[in-house]
């Protein structure tokens, strides 16, 4: 099984790591300092007191590698409309592509049924850029559960989970996403195949449209914005705007808003990974975590004057930090040093 991961970071290189454990022909894309780490020294994953290192092939040209069975993208979800031509040499006749990043996927509305099938989401994927250059049918869809953090170069530090939920954009049990789940639970991780994995990526969802962006303008953790009654309030209230937006496309919210901010308090002192990225000075993954559910909302008709406000305020934060655009503006350049 040729699988090739394009964005081998934290969460690419963790899998990368596993799946090349799992015995499958992995191939990871990375570059800059982290890809000649990982290319003089291989790749190291710490978990707890257990360190493994493995080979697998590294590079920064995709074109070397040629067509795969599977192309996990491991990117944040602003830089992956980038690097939809890069990634062409890897698609052949049955490539599939699984989106391992956070917030709404171009995909979304593929095989999805209703008045929205087949629309382009412009905050994630302006222009069509991914539906056109990979085609919906290529998808499967992914909900990233682990937290890990690249520690240094080629060095990936795992923090807690195991799962990545797995699940097809018209929900069947396919023989591709059956075999991917296979090596994923071959090297250890936990892969289920779910049937309605929109619902998967909405409660993911849920949570990273409040949590990530009250923790840019506050800079507080999980804990303190889920026990501040006035925080708790404002999350509170957007994610009851998206899930009237979620409703109103079919998706099951399988628990409630006051459980699913107490799980996500239950984390502790926690920098959500916004609030990490403001800090280091890196684009923040606003569009596809917050600009999205605005737009769906606007499709659906549905008001959001909570997640109005908090994503004015968010994306003031990141221009002013320099580390971010709003959609159809030109990339901001990354600034000299990191955000205060
Ligand atoms: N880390 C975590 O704990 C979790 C992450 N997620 C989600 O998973 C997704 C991936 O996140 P994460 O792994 O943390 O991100 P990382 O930034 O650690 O990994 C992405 C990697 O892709 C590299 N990259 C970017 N552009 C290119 C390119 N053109 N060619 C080659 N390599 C490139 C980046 O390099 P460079 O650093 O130079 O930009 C980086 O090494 C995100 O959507 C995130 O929200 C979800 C749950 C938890
Ligand atoms: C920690 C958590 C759950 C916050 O919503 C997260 O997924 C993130 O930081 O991106």
């Amino acid at each position: 099984m040729k699988i090739c991961i394009f964005g081998s970071g934290a969460i690419g290189g963790y899998l990368g790591v596993r799946l090349h454990q799992a015995g499958a022909d992995v191939s990871l894309v990375a570059r800059g300092a982290h890809l000649t780490a990982m290319r003089q020294n291989g790749v190291k994953l710490i978990v707890g007191e257990e360190e493994t290192v493995v080979h697998p092939r590294c590079t920064d040209n995709a074109a070397e590698l040629g067509p795969q069975d599977y192309v996990i993208i491991g990117l944040k979800a602003h830089s992956v409309p980038s690097v939809v031509p890069a990634i062409q040499p890897l698609l052949g006749k049955d490539t599939a592509v699984v989106t391992a990043v956070n917030g709404i996927p171009y995909w979304y509305f593929y095989k999805n049924g209703g008045d929205f099938e087949g629309r382009v989401l412009d905050s994630v994927d302006p222009g069509g850029a991914q539906w056109n250059g990979f085609g919906p049918e290529r998808a499967i869809g992914c909900v990233v559960y682990p937290a890990t953090e690249v520690v240094e170069p080629g060095v990936i530090q795992h923090i807690y989970g195991d799962k990545f939920s797995l699940g097809e954009p018209d929900g069947t049990q396919s023989d591709r996403v059956k075999a991917l789940s296979a090596a994923m639970e071959a090297g250890g991780l936990r892969a289920p195949v779910l049937d309605r994995i929109r619902d998967e990526i909405w409660l993911k969802l849920w949570g990273n449209l409040c949590f990530n962006p009250i923790s840019a303008l506050t800079h507080a953790t999980l804990d303190v914005i889920c026990s501040d009654p006035e925080t708790r309030a404002v999350a509170k209230a957007m994610m009851l705007e998206a899930k009237e937006i979620g409703d109103r496309l079919g998706v099951h919210f399988r628990v409630d808003v006051e459980r699913r901010i107490n799980g996500a308090g239950a984390v502790g002192a926690h920098k959500t990974s916004m609030l990490q990225d403001l800090e280091r000075g890196r684009p923040m993954e606003i569009d596809a975590l917050l600009s999205v559910v605005q737009e769906m909302g606007r499709m659906v008709g549905v008001d959001t004057p909570t997640i109005d406000v908090v994503l004015a305020l968010v994306r003031q934060r990141g221009e002013v930090a320099g580390i971010y655009s709003r959609p159809g503006v030109k990339e901001a350049a990354a600034p000299a040093v990191a955000a205060q």
